[in-house]
């Protein structure tokens, strides 16, 4: 059997056309355009890369970009004055302070200090206590986007075993929160399980979310899985590479003889959560100029 693969970039780039749409709408109710407010500090390669693509979709989206770069030895005063600044413009309706911060600036205080009406990374408290509780606001991008993929290809997950790999309060977490929403059976497993290959070996779905380089191998599936791969890891360059190639944290070439589907790296989960972004961004577009949000969004 040869796993299918589930085409994430086609998928995001199907939702971004939608929200395109809907952001063309919103500025004809609204007379202004969605905007998101993204806050860069320090010049980390791979956070200006991102800050770029995230950018470029949110102006291809029909929605306003306001770029914040602020230099690595920026105080955390600063930084927080700011969010404020930001979090009282009317022309911004999403705020996203790109992780990680340098270290000697607290990246819980900052989160803290975004108000969670735009906080459209869904990184704050609050908008985690209203995912656990079940209330609307903001869920985090990454797993939002793994939820879109997996209920296209599954439809209902009632009662399907999920294992998610990774804790992490923004991705490991509220991607099991949104599984046991679901109604799946959720495990979640970390740095301290034992015996993880018999754990993933139960699961109908596999989120790997570690930071390992194809840590997950073929062998520990159950055959038939899918297999949502949300790892982003650079291999050292090979001879004659200049950059190495980017991998998952699963064997994708192993996996692919047993699993039913798996997302590629790159390609797979990336590009949902910068199209999660724009989605989230126009929801709080509409909420902020007190719009019914489109059920389609
Ligand atoms: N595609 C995308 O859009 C995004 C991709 N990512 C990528 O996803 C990956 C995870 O990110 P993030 O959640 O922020 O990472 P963190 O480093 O915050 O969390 C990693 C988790 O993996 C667990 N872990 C580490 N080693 C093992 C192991 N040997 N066995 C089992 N579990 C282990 C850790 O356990 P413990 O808690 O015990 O330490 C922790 O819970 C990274 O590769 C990151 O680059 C992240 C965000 C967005
Ligand atoms: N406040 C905040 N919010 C985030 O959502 C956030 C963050 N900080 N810090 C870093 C992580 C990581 N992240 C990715 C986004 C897109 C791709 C993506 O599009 N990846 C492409 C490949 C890109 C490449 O080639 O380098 C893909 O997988 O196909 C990956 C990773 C968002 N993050």
């Amino acid at each position: 059997m040869t796993a299918e693969r589930i085409d994430g970039k086609a998928f995001a780039a199907l939702l971004r056309e939608r929200v395109g749409a809907l952001a063309g709408q919103f500025e004809q109710k609204a007379g202004r355009k969605a905007g998101l407010a993204v806050v860069l500090v320090g010049e980390d390669p791979a956070s200006q890369v991102y800050v770029r693509s995230k950018h470029k979709a949110t102006v291809a989206a029909g929605m306003e970009s306001f770029e914040h770069r602020l230099p690595v030895d920026t105080s955390e005063a600063d930084l927080l004055a700011l969010v404020e600044q930001l979090n009282a413009d009317d022309a911004v309706d999403g705020i996203l302070v790109q992780l990680p911060l340098p270290d000697h600036l607290d990246e819980q205080s900052v989160i803290a200090s975004i108000s969670p009406d735009k906080d459209v990374d869904g990184f704050h408290v609050t908008n985690a206590g209203r995912l656990a509780v079940g209330q609307n606001g903001f869920v985090p991008c990454t797993p939002l986007g793994c939820m879109m993929l997996l209920t296209d290809r599954l439809g209902d997950l009632s009662g399907l075993e999920a294992v998610v790999i990774g804790r992490s309060n923004i991705v490991g977490k509220p991607m099991a929160q949104l599984l046991l929403d679901a109604n799946a059976t959720v495990t979640i497993a970390h740095s301290r399980t034992k015996d993880l290959p018999s754990v993933v070996k139960r699961a109908d779905i596999v989120v790997a979310a570690v930071g390992r380089a194809e840590m997950v191998k073929a062998e520990w599936l159950k055959e038939g899985a899918t297999v949502i791969d949300v790892g982003i890891n650079r291999l050292p360059p090979a001879e004659g590479e200049e950059k190495g190639r980017l991998v998952g944290d699963v064997d994708y070439a192993g996996a692919e003889g047993i699993a039913a589907a798996i997302t590629p790296v790159p390609g797979g989960v990336g590009p949902m959560t910068i199209a999660v972004l724009l989605r989230n961004t126009l929801v709080a577009a509409h909420r902020n100029a007190g719009l019914e949000v489109p059920q389609s969004l």
